[in-house]
């Protein structure tokens, strides 16, 4: 039986992978992943970093973060604790859906994750306070090679779902495309 439903977006290669859970009279259990049923996990199909973010009120934004080739990674993105509306904007030149995004809701209720491929920048805005995040990086974290998209840019147009509440002052400043 698999673990996952993999659910294909209009961004070829982005993915929604919902965790079944197996449920009985004590509560759930679920694979939250597995490298044989997720085998095409990155390019290197291997977890190098696992991180975990608190963001503490509803409405805030991080993003639209990315990393240059070649630390363009793959990351799992699951939302373990309230909900979020995650985005992934395709930043490879040659697709034909270049700078267009997809927003899906992860929550815990929903077990969903997104699997954002290299050349993907990822963002989020929260829908609920105190929402828990954990992201599976196929390949290592690298300051210098980090580069961001401004989540505000009208040339993306982003549909953010509620008024924004909090932004860093970095992921303010990015730039205009
Ligand atoms: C991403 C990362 C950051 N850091 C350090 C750098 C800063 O000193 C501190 C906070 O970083 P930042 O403000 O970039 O955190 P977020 O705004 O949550 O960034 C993340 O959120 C967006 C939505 C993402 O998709 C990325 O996973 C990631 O960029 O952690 C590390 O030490 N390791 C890391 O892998």
């Amino acid at each position: 039986m698999s673990r996952f439903k993999r659910i294909p977006t209009e961004l070829a290669g982005l993915v929604i992978v919902e965790r079944t859970q197996i449920g009985d009279e004590r509560g759930f259990f679920s694979r939250f992943f597995c490298q044989e049923e997720l085998d095409d996990f990155g390019s290197t199909g291997v977890i190098a970093q696992i991180n975990h973010t608190m963001t503490g009120v509803r409405g805030v934004i991080r993003g639209m973060h990315f990393q240059r080739s070649p630390h363009d990674e793959a990351k799992l993105v699951s939302c373990v604790v309230g909900a979020i509306f995650d985005v992934a904007v395709d930043m490879r030149p040659d697709s034909p859906t270049y700078l267009k995004w997809h927003g899906e809701v992860l929550s815990a209720e929903n077990a969903r994750s997104m699997m954002v491929p290299g050349g993907f920048a990822h963002g989020f805005q929260t829908l609920t306070d105190n929402c828990e995040l954990i992201y599976l990086h196929d390949k290592p974290y690298v300051g210098h090679a980090e580069g961001g998209l401004n989540a505000l840019d009208p040339r993306l147009n982003i549909a953010w779902p509620i008024d924004v509440t909090q932004m860093s002052e970095r992921d303010r400043n990015f730039a205009f495309i």
